[in-house]
């Protein structure tokens, strides 16, 4: 059983404490969600588990592995879900799933994808021409084509319809129900059955925690 922790995080930005301290662990089948007010840093913290920014204090660890020790590996086991996906203009709804199933070097169907998301009419269609909810079931069909056993999302449900927002509540279960984890920053209910919830509290400028770090 996978398992992905993190240790005493604390992140710095703009000279900033974001937070400090922060610990979690979610196993195999586990979801786990962020909240939050605003600028609290549930994306900076997504976006840390993503491997794009370094914690500036603690540890992100995979079946306890740190995952520093080999950020390649941890790249190719995650799916980062950015606030706002970019959609490629040029390339098809099917292209798009084909260039994404490439990069991950994964078997699963594309049509599959399509369907799940409820994108049949728009897969030939150039991803410019995508309204702001379709661009955002693209983004959630490329975690279907992808084979990552990490899901890191922020805010997926944006944009998206009653019905597109329970395709994207199955998509999460069939996921954990395959042994895969979620994170979430949600302000919406994804039907996260049994997750444990990880509370980011907004820190004022203090200049005795800067110095502390
Ligand atoms: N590149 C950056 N440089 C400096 N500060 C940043 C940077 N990115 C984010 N921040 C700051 O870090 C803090 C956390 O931002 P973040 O986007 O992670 O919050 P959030 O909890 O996701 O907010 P929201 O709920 O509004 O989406 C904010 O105060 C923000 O201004």
């Amino acid at each position: 059983m996978a398992s992905f922790s993190g240790t005493d995080i604390s992140c710095i930005r703009g000279g900033r404490l974001v937070f400090d301290g922060l610990s979690f662990s979610v196993s195999s089948g586990g979801a786990l969600l962020l909240t939050g007010p605003n600028g609290s840093g549930k994306s900076t913290l997504l976006r840390l588990m993503a491997g794009l920014i370094p914690p500036t204090l603690g540890a992100l660890a995979w079946d306890d592995v740190p995952v520093d020790q080999d950020p390649e590996d941890h790249r190719a086991r995650l799916h980062y879900l950015a606030h706002a996906e970019a959609v490629k203009p040029p390339l098809t709804v099917a292209e798009d799933l084909s260039f994404w199933q490439a990069l991950s070097g994964s078997d699963k169907p594309v049509s599959a994808a399509i369907d799940a998301m409820g994108l049949e009419t728009q897969s030939a269609l150039p991803g410019r021409y995508l309204s702001a909810g379709q661009r955002r079931r693209l983004a959630l069909a490329r975690l279907l084509v992808s084979e990552t056993d990490l899901w890191l999302l922020d805010e997926p449900s944006v944009g998206l319809d009653t019905a597109s927002l329970a395709k994207l509540r199955s998509a999460i279960a069939d996921h954990r129900a395959a042994g895969g984890i979620v994170v979430a920053a949600t302000h919406v209910d994804l039907g996260l059955d049994g997750a444990e919830t990880l509370s980011i509290n907004q820190f004022a400028v203090d200049p005795a925690q800067m110095s502390a770090l």
